[in-house]
């Protein structure tokens, strides 16, 4: 039987380093961050409209857009949050539902999704996994990874649903408060329950 798996968390909860894992395990996993990436890129379909709307500012001298520069206005303004996301959004859907046809031969696929709850694509999961840690672990591990100050971390962890709330929608949970080790182990605790 095929399954979908939504793989979520909040940021920095440790989504990657649990898709990396499961990876080496085999699986195919597709990451909406790298669609969305590739969305925003200089070449992809999304860039034009958003230097329409930030304005030549938020580029690089390369034309290629300073992230750090757009991410500053965008989690600390929800309006501007939403019309990047509008333009972002179905590009990164397009392009993510194109190559999960393709791996929906493979008898589980998952799909590392940041905004899987919020965006309502739990809908077409048939399971949902969150990587959940607690909110001072998740602001250490943030701060240290994108060398921010406490304020840039908690300005990224208050533009999304809360990390306890989207513990609580999902049908299964790996508690990522512990070493990577910890984590390892749920994962194939979990592989091994849809395997059976
Ligand atoms: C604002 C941008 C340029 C900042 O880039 P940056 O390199 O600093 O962050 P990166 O893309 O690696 O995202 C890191 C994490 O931030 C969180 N995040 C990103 N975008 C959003 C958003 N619109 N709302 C809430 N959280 C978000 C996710 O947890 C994501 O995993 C970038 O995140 C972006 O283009 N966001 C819009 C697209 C989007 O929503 N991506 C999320 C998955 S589709
Ligand atoms: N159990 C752990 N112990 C210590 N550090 C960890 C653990 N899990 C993850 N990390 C580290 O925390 C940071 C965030 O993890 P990761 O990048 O996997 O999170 P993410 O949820 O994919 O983040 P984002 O939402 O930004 O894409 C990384 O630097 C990672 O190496």
């Amino acid at each position: 039987m095929n399954q979908v798996i939504g793989l979520t968390g909040g940021i920095a909860s440790g989504k990657s380093t649990a898709a990396d894992y499961i990876r080496e395990k085999g699986y195919p996993v597709l990451d909406a961050d790298v669609y969305a990436r590739k969305s925003t890129a200089k070449d992809g379909p999304a860039y034009p409209g958003i230097v329409e709307h930030f304005g030549s500012g938020i580029l690089e001298e390369d034309g290629e857009i300073d992230r750090r520069k757009l991410g500053a206005i965008v989690f600390n303004d929800s309006k501007e949050r939403e019309v990047l996301n509008h333009l972002v959004h179905p590009e990164v859907r397009k392009l993510m539902d194109r190559d999960k046809a393709e791996a929906l031969s493979e008898s589980h696929v998952f799909l590392d999704i940041p905004l899987l709850f919020e965006n309502g694509l739990d809908r077409q999961c048939d399971i949902t996994l969150t990587v959940y840690v607690d909110q001072e672990t998740q602001i250490e591990r943030l701060m240290e990874r994108n060398s921010f100050e406490r304020s840039e971390a908690l300005a990224r962890i208050n533009s999304q649903m809360p990390l306890s709330e989207k513990r609580e929608r999902s049908t299964e949970v790996l508690d990522n408060s512990g070493s990577k080790a910890d984590l390892f182990d749920q994962i194939d605790d979990f592989i091994s329950s849809i395997e059976k």
